[in-house]
């Protein structure tokens, strides 16, 4: 039988990095970030979904999704935030499982699914585990505003659009502190493979 992980954090915390890490080391990442983005793909009934929703002027005139104006809106504003999710959280989730389940069908023994809105969208009970990627909230607008060219202000929305890591720390089976340098993180990411006994299989 497979063990599921449930991965996740806050925005900018690190969960793409400790991903990095697990596929380095062989091991199947599903990410749902890139999920949100494949249901949303011209043609794609999500992306039909939000068009109907927030008008023709969200995709470019070649069908593309316009991201940041997208983003622009929801991080701004929490009922057009909760409508997304809304059209959003079944495709998400159907694709999720899809992936989640060929890697169970090739006879993974440790499947790692990097899902940010974990817990926002009361996914707990899909995983055996779910490890949490933490740092201070300090520390996490630094990285956020460093990251994505964001001013404190927008950079504080977007985390407080988000249930707090603080909270999310609490609720977990396993924290990994990504204070400390990559280094530092890579090592308690290897010491809890370690506990389950797993060998890095690339
Ligand atoms: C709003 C969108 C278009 C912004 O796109 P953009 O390319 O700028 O950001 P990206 O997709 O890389 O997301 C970056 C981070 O933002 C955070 N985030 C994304 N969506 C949300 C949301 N609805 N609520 C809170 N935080 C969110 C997550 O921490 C995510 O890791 C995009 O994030 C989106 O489609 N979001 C809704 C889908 C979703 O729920 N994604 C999370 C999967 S669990
Ligand atoms: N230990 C670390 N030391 C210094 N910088 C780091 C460390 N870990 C991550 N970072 C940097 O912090 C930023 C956020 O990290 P990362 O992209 O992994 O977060 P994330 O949780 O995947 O973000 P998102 O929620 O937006 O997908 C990146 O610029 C990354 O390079």
């Amino acid at each position: 039988m497979s063990h599921i992980l449930g991965l996740t954090g806050g925005i900018a915390t690190g969960k793409s990095t400790a991903s990095k890490f697990f596929k380095q080391e062989g091991f199947p990442v599903v990410d749902a970030d890139y999920g949100a983005r494949m249901v949303v793909e011209p043609g794609e009934p999500g992306l039909a979904a939000v068009k109907a929703y927030f008008g023709d002027d969200i995709v470019f005139p070649n069908g593309v999704l316009d991201r940041k104006k997208l983003g622009g809106i929801i991080f701004e504003n929490p009922s057009e935030r909760e409508k997304l999710n809304e059209l959003l959280r079944q495709p998400i989730r159907d694709w999720l499982n899809k992936e989640k389940e060929k890697y169970i069908a090739e006879g993974h023994e440790l499947i790692i699914m990097d899902v940010p809105l974990l817990f926002e969208s009361k996914l707990e009970d899909q995983y055996d585990d779910i490890m949490v990627i933490y740092v201070s909230e300090t520390l996490q607008l630094d990285r956020l505003m460093a990251r994505d060219n964001l001013n404190s202000v927008d950079a504080f929305k977007r985390m407080t659009s988000q249930m707090s890591i603080e909270r999310k720390a609490n609720m977990a089976d396993f924290v990994i502190d990504n204070s400390g340098s990559v280094e530092e993180t890579h090592q308690q990411l290897a010491a809890w493979l370690g506990i389950f006994g797993y060998q890095p299989l690339k």
